[in-house]
């Protein structure tokens, strides 16, 4: 595990967008395509929007294949979905073609929505899913992807998709199991700001609970992991 630390969030952005384009060129090459698991939320965005302006020629993007970590259960149109976000962020000004942009099916009931993720992603990798890159964030509550505190999500070990109730939302989202995310060749989380020290402290220093901060779960099999944060987010880790 690496921890970059930048003193602003731009540098981390910057810097995470770096590796975004050396892990696809380095895919491409190997492969001729690149699988990336995108974040939602609200880290992500600017890191989409450079990828999309700064990198829109530095890339083969007809062999960059997006899938999404996690997803609300809501219409692809709506303002709380990951994939409009993306799509308005990256997708569309890089012309990415809709059969390079994995879905999660919300017209689908939650559940089956979850099991038709995981059939797509595994016919896409063969039954082997192993994906170049996963990127991640952290909420200020330890979640990751989908993977909230006291969720049935924590335990999964045999489903690679699933769907998630939060009680205190009350709303459904779809997400990668951990076993799913720790397939990975590379796994980076993006964090930053104050409001995240508490979740960064008990997720990379604090007791093992992974009921309480299931972003613990996250532990490459054979991959890499690198957290991309600034200088606030890592306030207070005992440096
Ligand atoms: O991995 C992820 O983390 C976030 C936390 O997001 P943020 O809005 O605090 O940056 C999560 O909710 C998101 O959907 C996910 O992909």
């Amino acid at each position: 595990m690496s921890l970059k630390v930048f003193k602003e969030s731009n540098e981390a952005i910057a810097a995470l967008a770096e590796v975004f384009v050396a892990d696809a060129k380095k895919a491409i090459a190997k492969n001729d395509r690149f699988s990336v698991a995108l974040s939602g939320g609200s880290s992500p965005k600017k890191l989409y929007e450079l990828l999309a302006s700064k990198y829109k020629n530095e890339l083969d993007w007809k062999k960059v294949y997006f899938f999404f970590g996690d997803e609300r259960y809501v219409a692809h149109t709506h303002p709380d979905s990951n994939y409009l976000m993306a799509k308005t962020a990256m997708l569309d000004s890089l012309q990415i073609a809709d059969n390079q942009v994995y879905k999660v099916d919300t017209a689908l009931d939650p559940a089956s929505a979850a099991l038709e993720y995981q059939r797509c992603i595994c016919a896409f990798f063969n039954d082997k899913p192993v994906f170049d890159l996963v990127l991640l964030g952290l909420g200020d509550d330890a979640h990751t992807a989908s993977i909230f505190p006291g969720t049935d999500l924590v335990w999964i070990e045999e489903e690679l998709v699933k769907e998630v109730y939060l009680k205190d939302k009350e709303v459904y989202r779809i997400s990668f199991s951990a076993t799913l995310i720790n397939d990975a060749a590379h796994i980076a989380f993006l964090t930053f700001g104050a409001n995240k020290a508490d979740a960064i402290k008990a997720v990379l220093e604090g007791e093992r609970d992974v009921a309480q901060y299931p972003a613990q779960l996250i532990k490459p099999r054979n991959g890499e992991l690198d957290w991309f944060v600034d200088e606030a987010a890592v306030g207070k880790l005992s440096r």
